[in-house]
């Protein structure tokens, strides 16, 4: 099935607000970078729950990004609580994957990947959309290259597809080192669904290009 292409932007916590009252009225979603584990009500001093994003006016939140992985400790049994909070409270998880690059040199990215995608599981029958983001790509200008990108989307989708009964209009986005001059060569790709814009989507006339790439007028 073809999909409309939609951006969103996903600014911290502290300026959700702000950006949902800019953002009303415009074709651009909201998307939190993080959700709490807990979705029942209560006193979880300092968290962000899944409906409390869904007030503010998120559609998507950003769920295992690898620095979260890394620097958070977030395990799989957490992430596949922080997918069930999401989905419960009507958002789409974006779910992100990918490999270090030591588990890329070892060739084990693909255990890797497949390992990180089976918490999926928990979401059968709900909408989610999956990120590949090689952490070695992550904020440090080395972009996978296309058939890089386009082998691990592929496992990707046939994984998520088989494993999980996902639907076959499963969006995989890639992240890592997107610039507006290699949007055009990553976007057209079969397999990709879009792109995941960290440093780039920070300068409004490269986001911009970045958009235009995904044919997308904001
Ligand atoms: O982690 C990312 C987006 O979540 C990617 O960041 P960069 O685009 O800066 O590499």
């Amino acid at each position: 099935a073809v999909q409309a292409a939609q951006v969103a932007v996903a600014p911290p916590f502290a300026y959700l607000g702000q950006a949902a009252t800019v953002l009303a009225g415009s074709n651009i979603a909201l998307a939190a970078q993080d959700v709490s584990a807990f979705d029942k009500d209560g006193a979880y001093t300092g968290e962000v729950s899944a409906a409390m994003l869904a007030d503010v006016g998120c559609r998507y939140v950003l769920i295992g990004h690898s620095e979260r992985r890394q620097y958070f400790a977030e395990d799989h049994a957490l992430l596949a609580r922080k997918l069930q909070a999401a989905v419960a409270a009507g958002l789409i998880p974006v779910y992100c994957v990918g490999e270090t690059l030591a588990e890329r040199e070892a060739d084990a990215y693909k255990a890797v990947i497949a390992e990180q995608l089976a918490v999926l599981g928990a979401l059968a029958g709900h909408d989610y959309v999956v990120a590949y983001e090689p952490v070695w790509a992550i904020g440090t200008g080395k972009v996978a290259s296309v058939e890089q990108i386009d082998e691990v989307h592929q496992f990707i989708r046939e994984t998520v597809l088989q494993c999980h009964g996902a639907s076959d209009s499963i969006r995989v986005l890639y992240g890592g080192s997107v610039k507006a001059d290699n949007a055009d060569a990553i976007l057209s790709l079969q397999s990709v669904g879009g792109a995941l814009v960290g440093g780039a989507s920070l300068d409004v006339e490269s986001f911009g290009r970045i958009c235009q790439a995904a044919k997308i007028t904001v």
